[in-house]
């Protein structure tokens, strides 16, 4: 009798990389029937120490860190990059891979019953554990996460557009649902953190302000807003109905480049959203073309609808003038 592999559906999966495509959801599974066991399992949500980012740990990040990490050890990836451990570690010396994970994401979510998810990317490991990530993004193999919500599902690529499969319940196998996931232009939404608006740029402001001003304002129709604080809900989102999320840079200490982690955060979404047709910057140059300068580099992230981050971009080269007029006297912009 052949045995169920974690992943039932491989064809769009890249041969060398079933392995580790199958290892990641046999964890992501495992962890998807412990976040639903909730508090019937433990508190997950305790705080049980604090990362290299200065970001509180609970006790699910730790766990899942961990059940990826020794999971992995046996799916041919050499070095491991987390945001849980200060450094990349060596699983697997004859590993062909290098994979950088959030192991748990949307942490502030966990007790609260709100989705939360795992992001990881891909790459082919080189000699150097470091530089096996500090590299253009755009040389990933793979990126994408699992989310945990309602449901359970793998959004993922490797280069040949963005696939999505969901967690039967019943077969605990990851079964594809959508070959060619796109991103929809129409979504008039936008997602941000609207209580650092008196930290944001100008530019920032400037295109916020012109949404909210909705079919008063420059832009002549009116927005919506969403703020899950689960980077991977909004991403779900944003790949199911539309819209563009901003993480920016702003003026609070620790945050001159935003919050969001290049390695393990922004360049595997941003892989996944180009690959589904939509775009992702850090507000003004694509994503894909830079590099992490260290493991736990920040960069601001805007990402959705190609149309709304272009735009997003276009503020930034405003004249002064125009950046600073209010909304009513801002000419430029007007459809
Ligand atoms: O609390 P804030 O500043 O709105 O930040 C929310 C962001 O922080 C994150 O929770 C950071 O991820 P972690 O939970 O993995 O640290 C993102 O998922 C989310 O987009
Ligand atoms: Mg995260
Ligand atoms: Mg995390």
């Amino acid at each position: 009798m052949q045995t169920k592999t974690p992943i039932r559906d491989l064809q769009h999966i890249p041969a060398a990389l079933q392995p580790l495509m199958n290892a990641l959801c046999e964890v992501g599974a495992d962890l998807s029937r412990t976040i639903q066991r909730g508090p019937l399992g433990g508190a997950l949500g305790a705080e049980v120490g604090a990362n290299t980012g200065g970001d509180t740990q609970k006790a699910l990040d730790v766990m899942a860190d961990e059940a990826f990490a020794a999971r992995l050890a046996t799916a041919d990836v050499r070095w491991f990059a987390s945001e849980e451990q200060d450094s990349v570690v060596e699983l697997d010396p004859k590993g062909r891979f290098a994979l950088a994970i959030d192991p748990l994401d949307g942490s502030s979510n966990i007790e609260v019953n709100v989705s939360i998810g795992t992001i990881f990317s891909i790459f082919e490991a080189k000699e150097d554990g470091d530089a096996s990530f500090l590299r253009p993004a755009h040389e990933q193999l793979g990126g994408g996460y699992i989310i945990y919500g309602p449901q359970t599902m793998l959004v993922v690529t490797f280069g040949k557009g963005t696939q999505e499969y969901l967690l039967d319940p019943d077969s605990k196998q990851f079964v594809l649902t959508q070959e060619a996931v796109m991103v929809p232009s129409s979504a008039r939404e936008f997602a941000i953190n609207a209580s650092n608006y008196r930290h944001w740029s100008k530019p920032i402001r400037a295109y916020i302000d012109d949404c909210i001003a909705g079919d008063e304002g420059p832009r002549e129709k009116n927005f919506n807003m969403r703020w899950v604080a689960s980077l991977v809900a909004e991403t779900h989102r944003i790949i199911s109905r539309g819209g563009v999320f901003l993480y920016p840079a702003d003026s609070r200490k620790g945050y001159e480049k935003g919050r969001l982690r290049m390695v393990y955060e922004c360049a595997p979404i941003a892989f996944v959203i180009e690959q589904a047709g939509g775009s992702a910057t850090d507000a003004q140059d694509r994503i894909l073309d830079k590099s992490a300068t260290e493991l736990h580099a920040r960069t601001p992230f805007v990402f959705g609808s190609t149309d709304k981050v272009s735009r997003v971009a276009a503020y930034h080269d405003l004249p002064e003038q125009e950046v600073n007029a209010l909304f009513g006297n801002r000419g430029l912009f007007r459809v």
